[in-house]
């Protein structure tokens, strides 16, 4: 403890005035604003007798309080015990002495000097603490580049409003505080990071905001994190132009969802829409489809029920999700669109409204920049206002055409009562027609549409596009071999007959909308964000891109976790050559989450058997060294499992999951463990949010994303194969805990333990051996 420092009571009596500062101004919010407005008239009243400064203090706070929104002053309130986190001294290259710095979560300006109290985290100039080393750095603030001097870079840290420590960085210092921050439990780590960001990830968190990026960044570099300090910068930045509703986060599940929003209010970005692709698509296309769980297809191959077909199951999902299938949908659509050319005029009576050419003009030339739907919207309310226009005209036609009648009838017939009779007649005809005009309403337009203009669902094109083995053929152009189209047609028979549709689906559906009928404003985003982003496919992304109505994408993800890789993403290159094509690339290749030893026990996984996929470079951090034990009957797993988590829980580790290969067991092992009365537990699932003090048994695939103090792996029968996709499903695996990882199974070779160094993990018998 650093009680020594030199400047130890200076910075003590910084906090405290910072801290009353913020006091007054909280106290103030809590009355009511009409108060305020007495308490600065009372404290100029009184200016004389009481203490001046403490009057003129009042006065400020007041007035502060009056310019801040109750939104400031939340997260004024949750900062309040800990204001800031840091200090630089910064001397710019045009000025003789360095100014202090205070940075914290947000920013807090004094009212009568301006001077700066706190700097927020996300301010141009903050970034030099993220980055600098001491010495020359720069920063790039609304007017340009500044270059200065970094003098002083200052860590304190602040418990319960006390200055307990203080650390200055130089050269050679460690970083202390990131490695307390690492030490710590599971818990509310995704907030705190914000005083131990990394040049790394401080690059990706503050890159060209205008521009799309791609972050490939190896398990545990703080992607997740950074997604959400992405966002954090974007709603800061452009506070005063997107609102926002208008950014999204996709996230794989409900569970992930769960464990990020506690982190939200902490950035100050709560109001952000969070959800799925699924979700998404269902919002977009306004209906509640039935979409089989994404995961049911891994669970299947997982679980190897439908060994014979895995390949076609794989390749159907590959293909669905691919941009060539967009090209299938391309061109069908573009037939789709002769639907619309009519042949007939728009006629009312005899009144030509409006001639086919002309309306085949509108929708394939002038509208052709939109939606087929809104094409036809567009030509109805052409139809509808010309409509309105032109009675007027055929009404004043009429009568003259009979004014002309009566005048014909009056020089060629003498005043008869034959005449007398057709003048009646006509002027019976003419009333009418007269009456018939006037009587058009609108609907005429309607009905014309209606009859005219085709209104499908795009559930109908795209099941009779899948289900029709002569269009299927014509629009894939005869590039499927017969399995293949018998695989597509069948399994679509299977599921539409059932009003069901696959996760593959969503994207051509999605990029149906988009064409035929146009995305509504409300599911238009001016920034999406995408973490475990290497699962989705091209074509996804693609359809995201013209759905959101933006480029501007975060997107994150792991290579090494693509355990949907069969209709993922394979490398990153294909995304920003066919789709993402003005995006940054950035990697991040160290891993913050777990220590050493586990680290490279997961290296070592990934390099034996998938060795082109990048190794993470742990930040140094030691723990205990996996370890294998091993189970023979039921008996065995119960004790097995208590023992190890009594174990866990002597360490003071508080988060723990077991993590299975597959859910069978998941489900297996919670009804196993039902007799074991130290600990309760919770079998996960997706849509669950995790109960504190429970040990969560989850299975692997839903894992990813989440991490725990301690992770138990334990296979009951199952075992990891050496496939691609189990390596990497392992892996996840593997790289979930942040301290402690322990497997259970029949043998370590069920974990490939015996493919991997044994120096790097180690064996316990069973006790009767
Ligand atoms: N700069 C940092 N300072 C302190 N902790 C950090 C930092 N960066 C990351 N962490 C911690 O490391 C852990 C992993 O971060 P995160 O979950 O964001 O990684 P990820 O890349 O999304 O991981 P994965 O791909 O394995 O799910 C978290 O506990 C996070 O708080």
């Amino acid at each position: 403890m650093e009680r020594h420092h030199p400047d130890f009571n200076k910075e003590n009596q910084r906090l405290y005035e910072t801290k009353q500062y913020i006091k007054k101004i909280l106290e103030a919010g809590e009355g009511r604003q009409e108060s305020f407005k007495g308490n600065i008239k009372e404290a100029f009243e009184n200016l004389d007798y009481l203490d001046s400064s403490l009057s003129y203090i009042n006065i400020l706070v007041n007035a502060k309080f009056i310019e801040m929104t109750s939104s400031d002053l939340e997260h004024l309130k949750r900062v309040e015990n800990k204001p800031y986190f840091a200090r630089i001294d910064f001397k710019s290259e045009h000025s003789i002495d360095s100014d202090a710095f205070y940075i914290g979560k947000v920013s807090l300006f004094k009212k009568d000097t301006q001077e700066s109290l706190i700097v927020d985290w996300r301010s141009p100039i903050a970034s030099v603490y993220y980055d600098g080393r001491l010495g020359e750095v720069e920063y790039f603030s609304e007017d340009g580049k500044v270059t200065g001097e970094l003098t002083l870079k200052r860590q304190f840290t602040i418990e319960e409003g006390k200055l307990v420590d203080i650390r200055d960085i130089d050269i050679t210092t460690r970083d202390d505080l990131l490695q307390s921050s690492l030490s710590g439990s599971a818990d509310n780590r995704l907030t705190e990071i914000v005083s131990t960001i990394q040049a790394e990830q401080n690059e990706v968190i503050r890159a060209d905001l205008t521009k799309p990026i791609i972050v490939q960044g190896v398990a545990g570099s703080g992607k997740t994190t950074i997604a959400l300090h992405r966002i954090s910068m974007f709603i800061y930045t452009y506070s005063n132009k997107i609102d926002p509703e208008e950014m999204m986060i996709l996230a794989p599940n409900h569970l992930f969802i769960d464990y990020i929003s506690e982190a939200l209010p902490d950035l100050g970005v709560e109001q952000i829409k969070q959800t799925t692709y699924s979700e998404y698509v269902r919002n977009c296309i306004g209906k509640k489809i039935k979409v089989i769980h994404p995961d049911e297809k891994l669970l299947s191959l997982l679980e190897g029920k439908n060994e014979a077909s895995s390949e076609l199951i794989k390749w159907s999902s590959s293909y669905k999700g691919s941009l060539d299938f967009k090209e299938v949908l391309k061109r069908y659509v573009k037939d789709i669109q002769d639907e619309y050319k009519v042949t007939e005029n728009f006629k009312v009576e005899v009144f030509t409204i409006y001639k086919a050419k002309n309306l085949n003009r509108l929708f394939f030339k002038d509208y052709n920049y939109l939606p087929l739907n809104s094409r036809v919207k567009k030509i109805k309310s052409v139809l509808q206002s010309d409509f309105k226009k032109k009675k007027k005209e055929m009404i004043e036609l009429i009568e003259k055409k009979f004014e002309d009648r009566f005048d014909q009838l009056y020089y060629s017939m003498n005043n008869t009562e034959e005449r007398r009779k057709k003048v009646v007649h006509l002027n019976d005809q003419k009333e009418k027609k007269l009456e018939r005009i006037k009587q058009t309403k609108s609907k005429v337009v309607t009905d014309f549409i209606k009859e005219h203009y085709p209104s499908y669902k795009i559930f109908k094109y795209y099941q009779q596009l899948m289900t029709n083995r002569g269009l299927l053929q014509k629009y894939t152009a005869n590039e499927l071999t017969s399995d293949q189209m018998e695989y597509l047609l069948s399994t679509s028979e299977i599921y539409f007959a059932k009003n069901q549709y696959e996760y593959e689906d969503l994207a051509p559906l999605l990029y149906l909308q988009h064409l035929l009928y146009g995305i509504d404003k409300k599911w238009q985003m001016k920034k999406v964000v995408i973490d475990e982003a290497q699962d989705y496919s091209l074509f996804q992304f693609y359809a995201l891109q013209l759905s959101t109505g933006t480029d501007l994408f975060t997107i994150l993800g792991d290579l090494s976790q693509g355990i949907h890789s069969y209709r993922g993403l394979n490398n990153w290159e294909e995304l920003t050559s066919h789709v993402l094509t003005r995006s940054n690339y950035k990697t991040l290749k160290k891993s913050y989450r777990t220590t050493i030893e586990i680290m490279n026990l997961a290296n070592e996984l990934l390099g034996h058997f998938i060795p082109k996929l990048d190794s993470a470079e742990p930040v140094v951090r030691h723990g205990r060294f996996p370890a294998f034990q091993p189970i023979e009957t039921n008996r065995d797993v119960k004790r097995t499992v208590e023992v190890t988590l009594q174990d866990i829980q002597e360490q003071q580790l508080k988060t723990i999951a077991i993590i299975t290969k597959t859910v069978e067991e998941a489900k297996r092992l919670k009804k196993l463990l039902q007799q074991v009365n130290s600990f309760s537990f919770q079998w996960l699932k997706e849509n669950e949010a995790i109960e504190q003090g429970k040990v969560a048994i989850v299975p692997a695939y839903l894992a990813k994303g989440l991490e725990f103090d301690a992770v138990v792996l334990l296979n009951l029968e199952e075992s990891y194969t050496e496939t691609d996709m189990d390596i990497k499903l392992l892996y996840v695996a593997m790289t979930r805990p942040l301290h402690r990882l322990e497997f259970i199974g029949r043998t370590p070779n069920v974990f490939l333990l015996n493919h991997l160094n044994h120096t790097k993990y180690v064996i316990h018998h069973s006790k009767e051996e």
